[in-house]
């Protein structure tokens, strides 16, 4: 297994090479290079019954490229890595992989995936829903859930704490301020809708959930395979 990088170091091409090169000539049995196998229907994927209609009712008919290729080798659990242009197939690819292995009996955190961005993430999530039909929690930036964000929040807040403390220091009366007042700045100004996100932002309940997810988490155990980089 490869040693972890130290804080700050960059990407060194050769020490990737040789450490590729020391996988590839291992002699671990699961390790593929390549996966030769192509279904060009859905149907010839053996994916379930429900997540085919899902599939059909979204408006595919016939496989991409990258789905052709990629679809089976995940659904047997395989890890993959594809490679495609954008806009081929790859977001439906992972999701009908991952949606294959689910075991609908069970309610739990079955599957994590992580996203660099906000916008890609939701896509994954409509995708998902789209296909699956499943519950699916959409997290981002670690904190916030929804549409809001952490510091959007977070400046919205401080500007009403002003605001209130102005508008009671200007109106005469002493300093006062209660929470009842502040929220009924907040209703004033029609941010109630931001009030509860915040409540819930900073919930034990909510950090409850996150470690919950985050627990219920199953071991990874590496096995590495590769799908073609065609698309
Ligand atoms: N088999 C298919 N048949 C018809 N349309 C498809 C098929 N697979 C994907 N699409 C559509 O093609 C578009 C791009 O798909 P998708 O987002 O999965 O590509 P991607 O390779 O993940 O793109 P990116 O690299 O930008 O994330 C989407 O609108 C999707 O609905």
């Amino acid at each position: 297994m490869a040693g972890l990088a130290t804080e700050g170091s960059q990407f060194d091409a050769d020490l990737y090479d040789s450490k590729m090169n020391e996988l590839l000539s291992a002699d671990v049995q699961d390790f593929f290079t390549s996966y030769d196998e192509v279904y060009d229907i859905f149907d010839a994927t053996s994916l379930h019954e429900n997540l085919l209609r899902g599939i059909y009712a979204y408006g595919f008919e016939k496989p991409s490229a990258i789905q052709q290729r990629g679809i089976v080798p995940f659904c047997k659990g395989l890890d993959v890595i594809q490679q495609a242009q954008s806009g081929t197939g790859k977001t439906a690819t992972f999701c009908s992989g991952i949606l294959q292995q689910l075991d609908y009996g069970l309610v739990e955190c079955q599957a994590l995936v992580l996203a660099p961005i906000r916008e890609l993430a939701r896509r994954i999530e409509k995708v998902m829903r789209a296909l699956g039909d499943r519950k699916f929690m959409l997290v981002w930036e670690g904190l916030a859930l929804g549409r809001i964000s952490v510091p959007f929040l977070v400046t919205c807040m401080l500007l009403l704490v002003l605001l209130a403390v102005f508008l009671t220091c200007y109106g005469g009366s002493p300093f006062t301020l209660t929470t009842s007042r502040f929220l009924f700045w907040m209703r004033l100004m029609k941010c109630s809708h931001v009030a509860s996100r915040i409540r819930y932002t900073i919930s034990f309940s909510f950090f409850l959930e996150r470690f919950k997810l985050v627990s219920s988490l199953p071991q990874c155990h590496p096995r590495l395979s590769k799908s073609p980089a065609n698309s």
